[in-house]
């Protein structure tokens, strides 16, 4: 049984005052732990205070991306160990936005993959097709060659703790989502693909999220579905309200 696991991504929204505002509200009413894993991946600069806040609860804080290198002269770029150092868990790798608009590729997303687990970051690695790539029937074959490069070079047990998450571009912030049969479908592929790339044991672990245009009208479907055990939310997860009704969509699920 894989325990469910909602993640905000909050994207560049939200100041520092509706960052604690947001993680006063939730941490309050936060459904059991051994229930559902509550994430917020935040911009890099409310994540300390976030981190502060969520301290002796089970809220959980996330970033939305990071460097692969621990450290050097990057500039604008926050490092692995700074991200663990300051109480951040998991890390957003590989995000289309990230890959539309700031170049990133598989390969890059699969070094930030493994330095987050050489680090004690668990990431949670984004792929999808676009809706090109959708209408000519490659959605399968997109998919399996990404989660195959973002993957390389990862212990079976490193796979098992990572959270992939299966976002359409085409259904990100547009109000699209996919049929929870299509995601389900899709999200079915990835499972059979890390069996291949790895094994059954690790295929039946590791968990995998829905992304795109998720809100609590349609989680509970989505969540009901075989291969879907969570979901990545943007707009959705920006009002305590609404984050708290899919954090008690995924425990009930
Ligand atoms: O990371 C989240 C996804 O990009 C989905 O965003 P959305 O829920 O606003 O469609």
């Amino acid at each position: 049984m894989r325990k469910p696991i909602i993640a905000g991504n909050w994207k560049m929204y939200k100041n520092a005052a509706e960052a604690t505002a947001f993680a006063e509200e939730v941490k309050a009413s936060l459904p059991a732990a051994e229930k559902v894993d509550a994430v917020i991946c935040a911009p890099a600069l409310f994540l300390q205070s976030l981190v502060a806040s969520a301290a002796d609860t089970d809220l959980k804080i996330g970033a939305q991306t990071m460097h692969e290198e621990q450290e050097g002269a990057f500039t604008g770029e926050v490092s692995p160990t700074q991200l663990k150092d300051s109480g951040v868990e998991y890390v957003i790798i590989g995000h289309s936005e990230r890959r539309q608009y700031f170049n990133e590729t598989d390969e890059s997303s699969n070094k930030k993959v493994l330095a987050a687990f050489e680090h004690g970051l668990l990431p949670i690695l984004c792929v999808g097709e676009s809706l090109e790539q959708r209408e000519s029937g490659e959605t399968g074959a997109v998919v399996e060659a990404q989660v195959e490069k973002g993957t390389a070079q990862l212990s079976a047990a490193q796979a098992a703790d990572l959270v992939i998450a299966y976002e359409p571009i085409w259904a990100i912030g547009t109000g699209k989502t996919a049929t929870a049969e299509d995601a389900n479908e899709v999200c079915g592929i990835i499972r059979k693909k890390i069996a291949s790339l790895f094994n059954e044991e690790t295929a039946e672990a590791i968990r995998i999220q829905y992304g795109g245009s998720v809100k609590p009208a349609n989680i509970e479907e989505l969540m009901s579905m075989e291969h879907i055990d969570g979901a990545l939310v943007g707009g959705a997860s920006l009002e305590a309200e609404s984050f708290l009704k899919l954090l008690e969509a995924g425990a009930n699920a």
